[in-house]
């Protein structure tokens, strides 16, 4: 038989939602799905300040630590877990603003399924919870040289805290004026499809004799910002995206003609003939799979440049607004220390005070969960929390799911 179950599950309901872990002088919970039980601890390497998970596999009676994907959670005084379904496992960090406090473990999304597949071992992801709706990433797609990195420098350009870019891995040489980190991560073959096999990309494809990629990193590090995901990538990788669960807006741009595409394929004058000749017999196959229906949802034609740019910021409603940060709606409350929480249907219910026994003491937190949508390797949009009124009964810490 395999390995015993720690000492410390004995005395947690295999679906209790907290306990206390005395080895790791922290909180632990573990929430069995399937015949799997996810502990999440604190983790061993005190530099390490986020969570540590381990998942135990009741068939073989064996530990395993998984791959986990995604910005994870650094670690808070106390935290609480709840399944929601079973995919998905949501982590409220105690005494944290709502813009921190939850996190969405997700266990067995497509996502999670395909990134499997891939490394070939336990694969799980985080996903923050925001408050809110944060505005949709953007795709921008279209033949080499129809003007999408012109297009996007202008947004870029006008609205400098509204947008960020995913900067892509490629195993493309850099062209003359373009920056390793600013325009690409531009990276040796070897070590992308190690990174590949990690579970690391979004999306990846092979386009022109060259391979690309999206890294998780990539659309996190601009969603941390603050600003809203711009990626420019091919056909491809908008179909990838789009069988994701990063609700993105795709638009692909069109040239007036195949003509004046090589026009300004060859003025740019970053390709050699040959290349050239590549790109245009890919382009062929980029506008037919770009206008057909069902990928994208907006083409625009991209003729008179500035027309064009009009056009795409009408499409993303920018024309009347100003350069914002999107900025997660911040509630001017603390959730305080969890002591525990239950689901009812559609909502979580936070319980919370300074024991947690006394009644008097203690609120009521509702988490609505009716509008969720998104998920790893974005975020988990559309949480709603409300204030309840005091807890109407002390409840014994050991909420059941
Ligand atoms: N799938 C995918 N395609 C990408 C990515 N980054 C760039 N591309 C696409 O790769 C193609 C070639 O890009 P590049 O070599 O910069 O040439 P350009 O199209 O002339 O700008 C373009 O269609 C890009 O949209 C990525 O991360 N993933
Ligand atoms: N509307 C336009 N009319 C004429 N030239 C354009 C237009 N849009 C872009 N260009 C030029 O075409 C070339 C390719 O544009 P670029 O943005 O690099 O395309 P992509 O990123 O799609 O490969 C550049 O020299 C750019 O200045």
């Amino acid at each position: 038989m395999g390995e015993e179950a720690p000492e410390f599950l004995g005395n947690i309901d295999k679906n209790s939602i907290l306990g206390y872990d005395s080895e790791s002088q922290g909180y632990s919970s573990s929430i069995a799905i399937g015949d799997k039980i996810y502990v999440l601890g604190r983790s061993d390497d005190d530099a390490n300040s986020s969570f540590s998970l381990k998942v135990f596999d009741k068939l073989g009676g064996k530990w395993s630590n998984p791959t986990v994907l995604g910005t994870k959670p650094t670690l808070s005084k106390g935290h609480s877990a709840v399944l929601i379904n079973k995919n998905q496992i949501l982590v409220l960090k105690s005494d944290s603003s709502p813009d921190e406090c939850f996190w969405f473990l997700e266990v067995d999304t497509p996502f999670v399924k395909k990134q499997r597949e891939l490394v070939g071992r336990e694969v799980v992801a985080w996903s923050k919870g925001i408050t809110g709706d944060a505005p949709k990433p953007i795709v921008i797609s279209g033949p080499s040289g129809v003007g999408k990195g012109t297009l996007i420098a202008k947004l870029m350009k006008e609205y400098p805290t509204t947008f960020g870019f995913s900067v892509s891995h490629t195993t493309r040489a850099p062209r003359e004026k373009e920056v390793n980190g600013v325009h690409y991560h531009f990276t040796e073959r070897s070590i992308m499809e190690k990174d590949i096999r990690d579970g690391e990309f979004l999306e990846t494809a092979a386009v022109h004799g060259n391979l690309y990629g999206t890294s998780i990193e990539a659309v996190e590090a601009v969603t941390n910002g603050g600003k809203r995901c711009i990626l420019d990538i091919d056909v491809q990788g908008a179909r990838s995206v789009r069988a994701s669960s990063l609700e993105a807006i795709f638009i692909f741009i069109c040239p007036p003609s195949f003509d004046e595409l090589e026009k300004r394929l060859r003025s740019r004058g970053t390709e050699t003939e040959e290349q050239v000749q590549k790109r245009l017999r890919n382009a062929k196959a980029e506008l037919d799979q770009g206008t057909s229906p069902g990928l994208f949802d907006h083409i625009l034609v991209n003729d008179d440049l500035e027309t064009c740019y009009e056009n795409l910021k009408k499409l993303l409603a920018l024309d009347e607004c100003t350069d914002v940060t999107y900025q997660p709606a911040r509630e001017n409350f603390k959730v305080p220390v969890c002591h525990s929480v239950t689901k009812e249907d559609h909502k979580v219910l936070i319980h919370c005070g300074n024991n947690g026994l006394e009644a008097e003491t203690a609120i009521t937190f509702v988490l609505d969960l009716t509008l969720l949508k998104g998920g790893a390797p974005g975020r988990t949009r559309g949480l709603h929390i409300s204030a309840g009124g005091p807890l109407t009964e002390s409840v014994n810490g050991m909420g059941q799911v």
